[in-house]
Parts: structure tokens; C-alpha cells; sequence
């Protein structure tokens, strides 16, 4: 279990273009309720701080973001938070929310920032893991800008998977899971608020040096290769930091 708890100052020198460097500066400790970190302990951080590391995973509806999430989770352990599935389940829960957002899916609208913030911030905090993929989250500026100032956190790194629409429109039309937004109609308007609204926030982290584009063409396989380069990448980089604080 996590609980923000303050800033961290860098334990690497970040840059703008290298994964490798993504901002420990920028993220925030979180007191980890259950995990012992010793090393970071004789480094002066408490033996139960800890920091996220977040990756948010973007793309069109059916590029294939929650296929290869689920190809991280087992390769990486991350944890996987699809804000769209977080949003079901309170439509399946009967919350207060829940006719709401269920009228919002059907639209292919962004629920408001607040709404799944809060959820995705109940998910992180009561998780036991401190790698994260947010799926399908920012959607929009707004949905960026209320993360950053109620989570205090940014995404180490943003995937985007690059998808030509008609092979979305292939994918979500065939994807027979039952979902009230897999027709015709509301695809066409989940595309529109795609590029309205979801474009401006991958142009953001691509400007910040952030962004990983992918092309999401391809089997589900040939996709992953070049996802897993990027989290071997990160794994490197997190056992060369630990290894030097033990020299210290
Ligand atoms: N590389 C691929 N080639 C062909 N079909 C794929 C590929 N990747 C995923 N699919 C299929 O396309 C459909 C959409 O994939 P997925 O649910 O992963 O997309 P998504 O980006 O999470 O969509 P949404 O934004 O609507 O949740 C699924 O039926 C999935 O099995
Ligand atoms: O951050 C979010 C994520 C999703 N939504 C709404 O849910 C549907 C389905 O989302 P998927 O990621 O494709 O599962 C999406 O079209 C939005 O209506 C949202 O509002 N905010
Ligand atoms: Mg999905």
C-alpha cells in the first residue's frame, strides 16, 4: 500500500530525451505501508519510501492498448489500471456516478477529470505495487493538468500506439466483448474526441521528450518487441541506481 507523502530531489540527472533519465525529480515519495527499502534508508529516506513509477499507455479506441498492457503486466509486473474499465466497473456497481458515466461511454465524452482521478487514486494508493500503466488516461489537457495536481505526479514515460483508423474501426467492431460503445456510431465520435482532445496531450509529452511512439500494426507479438526494449531499459537503469547507492 502507498500514500504520497513529499517530494523527492533527483537520485539520477534526468534529460530530456533518454528514458533512461525519466524524472525521479518530478514524482513525489510515496510511504510504502508494507514494503522494506534499506538501502534507500541509509541514503536518509525512510526504510518505507518508496517512488511510482508511472507509465500512462495512450492511443485511438482499438489500437491495442489494453492487449499489450496485459503482455507488460506479465513480462515487467506492472500494475494495470485501465481508467475505462475502472469507469465500468462503477457503472456496474451502481454508483453515484454510475449513469453518468455509462451516458458519457455511450457518447464517446470524457468523464469529468475529478471523477477518474479519484478512482485511479484510490487504485494506486491501495496497491502493493509501485510500477503503474495507466491505460487510455489523459484523455484530454484537463484530464492531464487535474492528474499532476492531485496526484503531484507525472508519467516517467508515455506510450502512444500508433493505429490507421480503419484498422480501429476492424478491431473494436470484432472485438465481441459486450461493450456499449463497440458500434459504428459511437466510434465515429470516440474518433473525433480522440483528435480533438487526446492528440493535444500526446503532442504535450512528445514535446517534453517523453513520448514512445509504437506502431500498432503488426500481431500482438511483433507489437510487444518494440514495446519491451523501453522496460528492459528502465530496469537497467533502476538496478545501476540501486547498485550505486550500495557503493555509497
Ligand atoms: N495487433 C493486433 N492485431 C489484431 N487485433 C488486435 C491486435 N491487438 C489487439 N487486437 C484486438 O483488437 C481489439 C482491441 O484491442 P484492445 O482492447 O487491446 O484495444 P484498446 O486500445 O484497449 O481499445 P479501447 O480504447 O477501446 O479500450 C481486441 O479485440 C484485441 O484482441
Ligand atoms: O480517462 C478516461 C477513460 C475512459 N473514458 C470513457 O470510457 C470510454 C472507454 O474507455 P477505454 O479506454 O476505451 O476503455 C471512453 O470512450 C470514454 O467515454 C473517460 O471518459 N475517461
Ligand atoms: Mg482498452
Amino acid at each position: 500500500m502507498w500514500r504520497l507523502v513529499t517530494s523527492l530531489t533527483a537520485l539520477v540527472s534526468s534529460s530530456k530525451s533518454s528514458i533512461l533519465n525519466q524524472p525521479a525529480s518530478t514524482l513525489k515519495i510515496w510511504k510504502s505501508l508494507t514494503t522494506e527499502t534499506p538501502i534507500l534508508a541509509r541514503h536518509g529516506i525512510s526504510t518505507h519510501d518508496c517512488t511510482p513509477f508511472i507509465t500512462f499507455v495512450l492511443g485511438g479506441p482499438g489500437s491495442g492498448k489494453g492487449t499489450q498492457c496485459a503482455k507488460i503486466v506479465e513480462t515487467f509486473g506492472f500494475k494495470h489500471l485501465s481508467a475505462g474499465d475502472l469507469l465500468r466497473r462503477e457503472i456496474a456497481c451502481n454508483s453515484k456516478y454510475g449513469s453518468t458515466i455509462l451516458n458519457t461511454i455511450k457518447e464517446g465524452r470524457i468523464v469529468p477529470s475529478e471523477v477518474t482521478v479519484k478512482l485511479i487514486q484510490r487504485e494506486m494508493e491501495s496497491s502493493d505495487n509501485h510500477k503503474f500503466l495507466i491505460d487510455g488516461f489523459p484523455r484530454s489537457e484537463e484530464n492531464r493538468i487535474a492528474f499532476e495536481r492531485i496526484m503531484g505526479a507525472e508519467p516517467n514515460i508515455v506510450l502512444f500506439f500508433d493505429c490507421p483508423e480503419e484498422e480501429m474501426v476492424k478491431r473494436v467492431l470484432s472485438r465481441n466483448q459486450g461493450r456499449v460503445d463497440d458500434n459504428l456510431d459511437t466510434m465515429k465520435k470516440r474518433l473525433k474526441v480522440f483528435e480533438a482532445w487526446n492528440l493535444p496531450v500526446i503532442n504535450y509529452y512528445a514535446e517534453k521528450g517523453k513520448l514512445h511512439k509504437i506502431s500498432a500494426l503488426g500481431t500482438e507479438d511483433e507489437i510487444f518487441e518494440q514495446v519491451r526494449p523501453l522496460f528492459a531499459a528502465c530496469e537497467q537503469i533502476n538496478s545501476k541506481t540501486l547498485l550505486f547507492l550500495e557503493g555509497q
